[in-house]
């Protein structure tokens, strides 16, 4: 059988709209740019993926627990986060069509058009330069530079007509109603950029009411929003996007080795999630690229359709962000050791994925187009602990003795598992639909079934394979509970 693999981002967003995994924002309205809504089969998986990794933080491990912060914070945590400083991205304006750009994107966009070409030579030279123009300082003037010496053209109206780099901050800001002055400025709030300050305002309020010694670890998941400059990519890249972080605090010195350790955790749970091996790996980040309060950073990637690119960081912060906060607020933020009798502000290891980038991940890593008797199938192998629907039930044909079994079944699955009862069209039809569900067993209720001597059996139908076995209705369960355990990629 000749099977084929995701070739582009394309294919994943028509099947994500014709099945309602997600859609674009205001869809009736023409949409909304890098704003996406997650349908009745995307809201499944990404909730399951969500609880997969709550339970892999804070049911795991016993110094690990949850917060929940708000998503307005008080203005000077941004202030002390560096972030209203900070918190940018260097952009670019076709003069001529008045699209904008991120500078850095548009040269890796060039580099990979000369790769492409099989201009390799010129590839790897604009890419040196790319990698040593300056991180924070200097960094418009040497993107300006670069774009100008190598005239690198705007990919859509293909003139070379730009303004200067300018840096750009991402954040979104808006204004508490009563309290406004007029002015804006010093009212403003942000819609926050990242979870983690939730986390470390909250650190003093955690170790205080929950009895956690050093090491211990905050999660939490939540909103976050960027304003990001191109947003062109689905859901890899949204304005509004949901975050899953945890930052672990450890004594300073136990930072290195920390680190490793959630660097490996963390690769280990995107396998278990059932993400191919050869489909992901780690990228470290070279130390005068790394941001200003980390101490060493590593990226874990999965190769997307465009590319291998970043679904979630590992960062070393140090104290950096509990010693801004302790000074910005004027409260003391350590942790007092009694056994030590030594009193320090705790380094901070933080694993921050993206959900929304998981949920792409998990559906590009799934997904296929086989060629089966002549026709294409496209299933999506979702690893069944994720799946949002776990079982189609079908009953063959519309006859009372097959709908009754088949509903009974249903009522019977539904007490632990998501069903779908479907009845209508070709049995053929049906199971195609669930295999682009990602549906990894399908239960249909046939005469044979229902009519020979002894109990009730079914065929259950797996989607990987399409094999069927017939199962007695007593051991549907059994069955379902063993193939999902002993499920592989
Ligand atoms: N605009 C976005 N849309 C969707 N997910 C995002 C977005 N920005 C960040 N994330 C997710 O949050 C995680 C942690 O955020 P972090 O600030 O480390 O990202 P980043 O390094 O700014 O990402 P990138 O370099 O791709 O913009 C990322 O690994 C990613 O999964």
């Amino acid at each position: 059988m000749s099977v084929k693999e995701l070739d582009s981002l394309d294919k994943i967003v028509s099947l994500a709209k014709a099945r309602g995994f997600i859609f674009q924002s205001s869809d009736i309205y023409g949409g909304l740019g890098a704003v996406y809504d997650y349908g009745p089969l995307g809201v499944e998986l990404k909730r399951n993926i969500r609880d997969n990794w709550w339970k892999a933080m804070t049911q795991k491990y016993e110094n690990i627990v949850g917060v929940d912060a708000a998503i307005f914070m008080h203005p000077d945590v941004w202030k002390a986060s560096g972030h209203v400083e900070g918190f940018n991205d260097p952009m670019i304006d076709d003069k001529q069509s008045k699209k904008r750009y991120r500078a850095d994107m548009l040269i890796e966009g060039e580099i990979a058009k000369l790769r492409s070409n099989e201009k390799f030579e010129e590839a790897d030279e604009l890419q040196q330069m790319l990698d040593t123009a300056g991180s924070r300082e200097g960094l418009c003037e040497d993107l300006h530079k670069i774009i100008m010496e190598n005239e690198i053209r705007a990919p859509e109206s293909g003139a070379f007509d730009w303004t200067e780099v300018r840096q750009f901050n991402l954040m979104f800001k808006t204004q508490f109603g009563a309290t406004s002055s007029g002015s804006g400025e010093e009212d403003a709030v942000y819609l926050r950029p990242e979870t983690a300050q939730g986390i470390f305002v909250n650190f003093k309020n955690v170790m205080d009411t929950s009895r956690q010694q050093i090491p211990f670890g905050i999660a939490q998941v939540g909103k976050a929003f960027r304003n990001e400059v191109v947003a062109r990519q689905f859901v890899f890249r949204m304005r509004e996007f949901e975050q899953m972080e945890m930052q672990y605090f450890v004594e300073p010195g136990t930072d290195a080795e920390q680190y490793d350790r959630w660097l490996e955790e963390r690769i280990a749970w995107h396998k278990e999630l059932g993400i191919r091996e050869s489909k992901l790996r780690t990228h470290p980040h070279p130390e005068d690229k790394l941001a200003h309060y980390a101490a060493a950073a590593a990226d874990i990637q999965y190769e997307y359709p465009i590319g291998w690119q970043e679904v979630e960081g590992i960062h070393n912060r140090t104290d950096f962000d509990l010693t801004q906060h302790a000074e910005h607020s004027g409260k003391k933020l350590e942790f007092y050791d009694q056994q030590q009798q030594k009193r320090y502000t705790p380094y901070v290891i933080e694993t921050s994925v993206g959900l929304d980038r998981t949920v792409l991940m998990v559906l590009c890593d799934a997904y296929r187009e086989e060629e089966v008797d002549g026709d294409t199938r496209t299933v999506l192998k979702l690893n069944p602990e994720i799946a949002p629907t776990k079982v189609g039930i079908f009953p063959l044909i519309k006859k009372d003795k097959l709908q009754d079994l088949a509903h009974k079944i249903t009522a019977d699955l539904r007490e632990d598992y998501n069903v779908l009862y479907d009845e209508s069209g070709s049995i053929g039809k049906r199971y195609r639909r669930q295999d682009e569900a990602g549906t990894p067993f399908c239960i249909t209720v046939d005469f044979d079934g229902v009519e020979s001597e002894g109990e009730d059996t079914v065929t259950i139908r797996y989607r990987d394979d399409m094999t069927q076995d017939r199962v007695p209705v007593s051991r549907i369960k059994e069955v379902l509970s063993e193939k999902m355990k002993s499920w592989k990629p």
